[in-house]
């Protein structure tokens, strides 16, 4: 059996550049990933199977498509092969802008590449990564990275392993495609040369979907210690880095007493 970690990703970035003609929206973002995430097991089976565990996973299971699924068809589809049994432990609270669906896809397509001898790097694999989600390069990737395009043209940047981090989600799924078609279209600027100075665009369209994500943000850039604090992805989870653990562990005692689902954890 093999066993694949499929963390989650941060935006510690995002501006939205431009509309395009195919309904995306030109990007520029800077990813980075937290140590926790779901996890994926693969082991080879008489007959193709899903089971789905964790804390997030009965979210999913009346679900009948997941990426998990989808991307062991598509791994099929271009590479062959049997038949596998997949066990999907979810901790990612599902549609919450930490790209847990993409981390599940990639990390399936890691443990199929593990399994039939094929290099991470191998372009179809990028290609299949590509076609299930704007976030699942960079899952496949699992690196800090700018991402442009829709997110799927990769430029891998030096991280900060080891920053404190709070992951903050207050209970309501965000629609991505939602989100996207309520920005305003007014192209703010580029991301210039330190990212974290940067904005995410997507969180004023967000709080008009959710306007429980302002207070989640207010809350989280009151905390001591709280150098950023920011919307990831379309929402609704919010992030603040910080300086020293015993900051972001007495910002996490105060985020507690929300009843706001939040994790403690580290970036990559
Ligand atoms: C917002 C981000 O999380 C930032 O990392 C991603 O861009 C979203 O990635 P994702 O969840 O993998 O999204 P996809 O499944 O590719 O797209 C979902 C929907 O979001 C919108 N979408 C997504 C990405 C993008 N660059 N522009 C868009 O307009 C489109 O309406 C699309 O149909
Ligand atoms: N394995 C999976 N985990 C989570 N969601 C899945 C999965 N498979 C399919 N989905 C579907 O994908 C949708 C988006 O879920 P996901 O958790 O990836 O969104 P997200 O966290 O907003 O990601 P992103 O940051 O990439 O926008 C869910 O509403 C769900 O219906």
């Amino acid at each position: 059996m093999i066993v694949e970690e499929a963390p989650a990703k941060l935006n510690l970035a995002l501006h939205v550049r431009a509309r395009r003609a195919d309904g995306y929206h030109e990007l520029e973002t800077l990813f980075a990933f937290v140590d926790f995430g779901d996890t994926v097991r693969v082991a080879p089976a008489a007959q193709a199977s899903l089971i789905i565990t964790g804390p997030f996973g009965a979210a999913l299971s009346d679900e009948g498509d997941n990426l998990v699924t989808r991307a062991a068809t598509r791994f099929r589809e271009r590479f062959g092969g049997g038949e596998y049994a997949i066990e999907l432990e979810k901790h990612l609270p599902v549609a919450s802008g930490i790209g847990g669906g993409s981390a599940d896809a990639a990390a399936t397509l890691r443990a199929l590449a593990r399994l039939h001898g094929i290099a991470l790097d191998d372009p179809a694999l990028f290609g299949i990564a590509d076609a299930l989600g704007s976030d699942v390069p960079v899952c496949l990737l699992g690196r800090t990275a700018i991402g442009r395009g829709r997110g799927e043209q990769l430029e891998p940047v030096p991280g900060r392993p080891g920053t404190p981090a709070l992951l903050v989600n207050p209970g309501v799924a965000v629609s991505t495609a939602e989100v996207f078609r309520r920005w305003d279209g007014v192209d703010r600027g580029e991301l210039g040369s330190n990212p974290l100075e940067g904005r995410n665009d997507l969180e004023a369209p967000a709080i008009t979907v959710a306007p429980v994500i302002a207070e989640v943000l207010h809350i989280l850039s009151e905390q001591c210690g709280a150098m950023l604090s920011r919307m990831s992805g379309s929402g609704a989870t919010c992030f603040a880095l910080f300086d020293t653990e015993v900051e972001r562990g007495a910002a996490h005692i105060a985020l507690r007493r929300t009843g706001w689902w939040s994790v403690a954890t580290t970036l990559r």
